[in-house]
């Protein structure tokens, strides 16, 4: 632990000191409880600091690997946190550690959650089902809605705070013989049986009394059949062990032998490998993810440890890339999308006890703008006629409905949001996506703040109010559309105490019509104008041309130019730097570039075994027309230098 660290860990603990005694003997007695509790984290060196969520915790890696993760991979969980106090601040990282802690051990984040939860519209976790909002109901029959409300709200609470079932899938490519006798061994020796709702008899969700500790007790003589049975499937390739609302969105695809598939936010992959299942050996899988190290892990998994056959695999190319900007392959876009986003994770409450402690809707607003990038690239790649699926695993309309509205408005008719497809998952309990919802920041005392309590801050005046009041990264885009139908109460919630799973959204969303842009008055959180790229514009892997020839003239080439010209594809990813698709693709493998392929013929995906897209050698430096190599050992092994 360093000094700067142990300085902002002190100084934390004597403004919260400070805060408590301001504080009346009741609040300062509940904020010690959790003081407490997180100071025994701290001392377990824990969880002790927040980190990204479950959904963007990164994967286990060598230490080169983690460095080179933090070096390449932005990631916009961390950053939506790091930018989460309300006025906007950059804080400096012991001032962000020490804001952090105070934020845990007075249990703010819990406190946040439920206000904002229970101050949202009508239906988002509770109340009507119909969007109807109890318009033209009696003061009786108000009052017993409430009523019928509250204890709707606390089952959600209450719900929150028990442990995930364990459950896992038979998979779909395995002979109906195998599936049989997988199925016969479950329900005559464990007494396990298929989850209601699944005709096919492939999702199982184990008793409660199976918890993680139980099944992860590996191979001694305590082992329960049922871990046993898990141990032996994931091993042989059988099974696959999956979150069952994390299937939801590849089942509702409805992915058919030969489809093509993008999966443009895939690490770790279980979604990827259902993919791969559906997409059969005609099909071909794109997995991409924008950091080297969860690409690594996403490779370990299917590639190593998935137990699919090679000529399943071989039906994967993977690739590392920020998926709003994911380069457009030739010949075409893609059947079917998945645009998997990076969410602030509240409906994994159940699995992952960092997200309540330090949960505030800020995180909320401040992914919103990147869901709505990736999601619109993904539409931009999708072929006519072929649909995407929007997922998220938060139950926060900022992050769900409002990213579909702003997805359905940019496209300005070319984009429709369809309805779950009724032969799948027949019986499954779905909530209909909602048409209201409110914004919100939070505030953390000062000027506008008198209590100096961390409290939920409501915008409900609009955009230019929120604006006005100072509200740190508020766009249009947050807000819900009353006079608009966008087809939103097609999209699906799924809430934890439904069907005793974790919470999830998905939308599916068709491309009838190609969409070329979107008007910038309303655009979902990046600068104006970035939304106007065409489909695919300037984002295609070409073999590089003259003119980008000359730009990279300063570079000592090992090569001349005509073999330059044969080795070098390019895509412009920004203004200040450039894709080189060198003919060989490589992927990252462990914090090293590993090279996995040559590419044959004419375009890209030539080979499918090939695991990587592409790759970001050159960046130009600050201010001037010159590149920079960023990856100087990639360059040399590819000759270039
Ligand atoms: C919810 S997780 C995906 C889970 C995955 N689909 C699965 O089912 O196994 C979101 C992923 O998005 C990745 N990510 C974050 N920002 C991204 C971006 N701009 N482009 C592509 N991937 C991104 C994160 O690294 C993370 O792995």
């Amino acid at each position: 632990m360093n000094d700067d660290f142990m300085a902002a860990m002190v100084g934390a603990a004597q403004s919260q000191d400070a805060k408590l005694a301001k504080k009346g003997p009741k609040k300062a007695k509940k904020s010690k409880r959790s003081r407490d509790k997180a100071e025994e984290e701290e001392k377990g060196g824990a969880k002790g600091v927040v980190e990204g969520a479950s959904v963007n915790a990164e994967p286990k890696a060598n230490k080169k690997s983690k460095k080179c993760q933090e070096k390449k991979g932005p990631n916009s969980l961390r950053n939506a946190i790091k930018n989460s106090n309300s006025k906007g601040e950059t804080l400096t990282s012991s001032q962000r550690k020490a804001n952090e802690l105070w934020f845990r051990k007075a249990n703010y984040g819990e406190i946040l959650f439920k206000a904002y939860y229970k101050g949202q519209s009508d239906g988002v976790i509770v109340g009507s089902r119909d969007n109807e909002g109890g318009q033209g109901l009696s003061k009786k029959e108000k009052k017993r809605r409430r009523k019928r409300e509250e204890v709707e709200f606390n089952d959600f609470i209450n719900c929150l705070s028990t442990p995930l079932p364990i459950t896992f899938r038979i998979r779909s490519t395995l002979s109906s013989a195998v599936m049989g006798s997988l199925t016969a061994t479950l329900s005559r020796s464990i007494n396990l049986h298929p989850v209601r709702y699944d005709p096919a008899g492939l999702i199982f969700q184990c008793p409660d009394e199976y918890n993680k500790a139980s099944i992860s007790k590996r191979g001694d003589k305590h082992e329960s059949p049922v871990a046993a049975f898990l141990r032996n499937g994931l091993g042989e390739g059988t099974l696959a062990r999956q979150e069952v609302v994390s299937m939801f969105p590849v089942l509702a695809l409805k992915v058919a032998s030969g489809d093509s598939c993008l999966d443009l936010c895939a690490s770790p992959g279980s979604k990827t490998m259902q993919l791969l299942e559906g997409a059969g050996e005609g099909g071909l899988v794109v997995a991409n993810d924008i950091h080297p190290g969860r690409v690594s892990a996403l490779h370990d998994a299917i590639v190593g440890r998935s137990g699919l056959p090679p000529t399943t695999l071989s039906r994967l190319v993977i690739g590392c890339h920020d998926g709003s900007k994911f380069p457009k392959p030739k010949g075409g876009g893609f059947d079917k999308v998945l645009t998997d986003v990076p969410c602030s994770g509240d409906g994994t409450i159940r699995k992952d006890g960092s997200i309540m402690p330090r949960w505030n809707p800020s995180i909320s607003n401040g992914l919103h703008g990147i869901q709505v990038e990736i999601a619109w690239r993904g539409l931009q790649l999708l072929k006519l006629g072929g649909v995407m699926a929007y997922s998220t695993c938060t139950f926060n309309p900022i992050e769900d409905e409002a990213v579909v509205q702003e997805l359905v408005r940019r496209g300005g008719g070319a984009i429709e949001v369809i309805d779950w497809p009724d032969d799948v998952l027949p019986g499954l309990k779905r909530r209909k996506g909602r048409v209201a919802w409110r914004v919100a920041d939070h505030v953390e005392g000062g000027e506008d703040n008198e209590d100096d309590e961390v409290k939920i801050r409501w915008h409900d005046g609009g955009f230019e109010d929120a604006k006005r009041a100072g509200m740190a990264g508020a766009v249009g885009s947050l807000w819900p559309k009353a006079n608009k139908n966008y087809g939103l109460e097609k999209c699906c919630r799924f809430l934890p105490q439904d069907q005793n799973t974790g919470g999830f959204f998905v939308a599916l969303l068709r491309k009838n019509s190609k969409v070329v842009g979107a008007g910038k008055e309303d655009s979902g959180g990046r600068e104006a104008g970035t939304d106007k790229v065409e489909e695919g514009g300037g984002k295609t892997f070409v073999p590089i041309d003259d003119r980008s020839l000359k730009r990279l003239e300063g570079i000592d080439w090992k090569v001349n130019s005509d073999e330059l010209r044969k080795r070098l594809w390019v895509t412009t990813q920004d203004k200040s730097s450039v894709m080189l698709c060198p003919r060989r693709f490589w992927e990252m493998y462990a914090g090293e570039m590993v090279k996995v392929g040559e590419l044959q013929g004419g375009g890209w995906g030539g080979l499918l075994n090939a695991q990587h897209a592409g790759v970001k050698v050159l960046e130009r430096k600050e201010g001037s027309l010159d590149y920079e190599i960023v990856d100087e050992g990639l360059c040399k092994e590819e000759g270039l230098l």
